[in-house]
């Protein structure tokens, strides 16, 4: 069986460090081998019963089952996009995204022994511990959540940093499984800001690449337009040190 989450062993652990300790971001590219990349690219992109998350800023964030979001009749999906839509328009948060929570999954045995089960025992395991430990010079991270995230077309996530996780959720971490060679024009960036609002850095949505950022700090997911094909798959979550 291959490995689902075999990291790459050419890794240059010194050099993410630092640039990790310069900017309080870092991208970390190629860090799976590639067999694992591709096995764990098809477990999101093709065994992922996907559900949708969404938040019209007035209200709590909703997130809702394959199941659940396939019984919407089409008058409530009509009023909740208008509801995002609404928020956006003015000053509230939103966002829209394709979701499937892996550790509400893993917790409520929703597929026990499953793919996705095991992709959240290697982010616990020390191989990948480690590796975000040392990157951030933070030892004390101890595990971490997940969820498989979908931006599909017409899908974003506003601007926000973080500060509605937990204490002590220290590191964001977005590991990237985009097998298409994403166009710019296709949004979908990770993108963070600075205090004026202009972007200081964007990763474009790319095959196999883990972005570790320190939060709170503020970022967003930009729009995907109507044309972009779907292919933004992530897997994203929250190491933490308590
Ligand atoms: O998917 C991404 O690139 C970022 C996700 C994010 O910022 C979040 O879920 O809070
Ligand atoms: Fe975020």
């Amino acid at each position: 069986m291959i490995e689902l989450l075999a990291l790459n062993p050419s890794l240059d652990r010194t050099a993410l460090a630092a640039q990790f300790a310069a900017d309080g971001r870092v991208q970390i590219r190629d860090v799976l081998t590639d067999v694992s990349a591709r096995a764990l690219h098809r477990v999101i992109a093709e065994q992922t019963p996907w559900g949708i998350a969404y938040d019209v800023g007035t209200d709590k964030p909703v997130g809702l089952t394959a199941a659940e979001f396939a019984a919407l009749d089409p008058a409530r999906r009509t009023a909740i996009r208008e509801a995002i839509e609404q928020a956006m328009r003015g000053r509230d948060y939103g966002f829209s995204y394709a979701r499937y929570p892996i550790l509400d999954a893993y917790l409520q045995h929703w597929a026990p022994g499953g793919p996705h089960d095991i992709v959240l025992e290697h982010i616990n395991d020390a191989p990948f511990l480690d590796l975000v430990r040392g990157v951030t010079g933070m030892p004390d991270l101890r595990k971490a959540d997940a969820q498989a995230t979908l931006f599909a077309p017409g899908q974003f996530l506003a601007e926000h940093s973080d500060s509605h996780v937990g204490e002590g959720w220290r590191i964001a971490y977005v590991l990237s499984l985009c097998a298409v060679d994403w166009r710019p024009d296709w949004g979908g960036y990770l993108q963070f800001f600075d205090d004026d609002g202009d972007i200081v850095a964007g990763y474009r949505p790319r095959f196999n690449a883990l972005s570790l950022f320190a939060v709170p700090r503020p970022h967003a997911v930009s729009y995907v337009p109507p044309f972009a094909p779907v292919g933004r798959y992530s897997i994203t979550g929250w190491f933490r040190d308590r």
